[in-house]
């Protein structure tokens, strides 16, 4: 059941009678890409501001103390108004902090010490980061879920549950962007330990990170969890700063490494997939075509003269040009296919479910949308083309298939340029 795909909106509200704390904070949150600041100093014009924008506000950085409200009566008037609320103070004693933790702050902070300023900062950004963050918690408990999807809710995290493990792993196969799974160690059917070996056999540690969680057990569960393919655990009872600093921490690294992939599988230049998730990708797609017996087409292209653009033009110019290329390129092919940037001017596009003439009307389609690109490079109208080779039979695989279509570009240059190849069979 989906229980939180809101879509939040992308306000924040500091309420803080310092100016130099609310400028800091304005100033550092303002940086953070698509998020816009409202300052208020006063009760009264933190609610005006509220009011004026309640449908776009996803999260509000209050001071406890303010000229009109001395004693904190900001906070449950604007988490009255559906705004989660990150709280500014001087120093907490721990009824205070018991206080403010049980009305369902997400956070708060020490605004005397800056370290912990850059921690609303970063905090901040997570929640912005969080709606388009799946996390599925999996227990059979149902107060259980419904403490842990609240305090998720506070961080914006889009919530996903199931009660056993047959459900989660349904949960999983319909929903692809989960990054994070709670679960549940102790449950009737499938264990926490089973269900986590179970999801690692489908899903690695650079799909998703999974903490599991347990009230019972020695520190012989945690490792076994652990070892089943958990990332962290967590003990119940547990305090709510500590599951919210492992929850994101997890988060944070799950994110980092799916960026060092997706950096490690494109092109800085073009922004397209690079030859490395080509050969990949491809593989996979090559395999998928060849099991369901559906066609599968491999069109290598190459711009021609290339090298008198960069000699006209200049190595930026040059670029400019590449960019502008793969991005023709891009109207042309589907989602599912593969478009990379091969080599230098080279890109390569590898498209499924294709019969012999439609692979060869894709590969004419993409030579006509080059062809019919109008540049203005330093105000100097171009016109370019490019060679096209094109392989459709399977062969011995991926690389064969790439070779062929090589050879058939390398006859498109040599007959003139301008013109798609198709190659020969192989062995033909
Ligand atoms: N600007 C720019 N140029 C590149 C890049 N990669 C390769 N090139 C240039 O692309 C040109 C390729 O030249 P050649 O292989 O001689 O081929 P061509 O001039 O395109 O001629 P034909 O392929 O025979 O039609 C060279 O000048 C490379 O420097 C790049 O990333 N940026």
């Amino acid at each position: 059941m989906v229980i939180d795909v809101d879509k939040r909106g992308h306000t924040l509200l500091v309420v803080e009678d310092s100016r130099s704390v609310a400028g800091l904070l304005a100033d550092r949150i303002g940086l953070i890409d698509g998020v816009v600041v409202k300052v208020a100093g006063t009760l009264e014009e933190a609610r005006q501001v509220v009011l004026a924008n309640r449908h776009d506000l996803f999260l509000a950085v209050l001071d406890l103390n303010l000229p009109d409200a001395p004693d904190g009566e900001v906070v449950p008037w604007v988490m009255s108004q559906g705004v989660p609320v990150l709280v500014l103070t001087a120093g907490l004693d721990d009824n205070e902090r018991d206080g403010l933790m049980d009305m369902g702050i997400v956070d708060y902070v020490n605004k005397t010490n800056p370290s912990e300023i850059e921690h609303v900062v970063r905090t901040v950004e997570r929640i912005y980061r969080n709606r388009h963050i799946s996390v599925l918690v999996v227990d059979d408990s149902n107060s259980a879920r419904a403490y842990l999807t609240e305090l998720l809710r506070r961080y914006g995290y889009r919530l996903l549950e199931a009660r056993d493990g047959a459900a989660a792993l349904a949960q999983l196969e319909r929903h692809e962007d989960i990054r994070l799974i709670l679960c549940d160690q102790n449950m009737p059917g499938m264990d926490g330990v089973t269900l986590i070996g179970r999801i690692r056999q489908r899903y690695s540690r650079s799909h998703l990170c999974i903490i599991g969680m347990s009230s019972y057990g020695s520190g012989m569960l945690s490792a076994r969890l652990l070892k089943a393919g958990a990332n962290d655990f967590i003990k119940r009872p547990f305090l709510e700063e500590e599951f919210f600093v492992r929850v994101n921490q997890n988060v944070e690294l799950i994110e980092l490494i799916r960026s060092m992939e997706e950096s490690a599988n494109r092109d800085p230049l073009t922004g397209l997939h690079n030859r490395r998730y080509l050969a990949e990708a491809g593989q996979m797609l090559f395999d998928t075509a060849l099991r369901e017996g559906k066609g599968l087409a491999v069109v290598l292209m190459d711009l021609d003269h290339f090298k008198s653009i960069n000699d006209r033009f200049g190595h930026f110019g040059g670029d400019e040009v590449l960019r502008a290329v793969a991005r023709h390129l891009g109207k042309v092919t589907r989602k599912s296919d593969i478009l990379a940037r091969y080599g230098g001017e080279e890109f390569c596009v590898v498209a499924q479910n294709l019969s012999v003439d439609e692979a060869r009307l894709l590969a004419e389609k993409l030579r006509n949308e080059v062809k019919s690109m109008q540049l203005n490079i330093k105000d100097a109208a171009l016109r370019l083309t490019m060679s096209v080779g094109l392989a459709t039979a399977p062969g011995r695989g991926l690389e064969d298939m790439l070779h062929r279509a090589d050879e058939a570009l390398y006859e498109a240059k040599s007959a003139g340029r301008d013109q798609v190849r198709i190659a020969s069979e192989p062995g033909g």
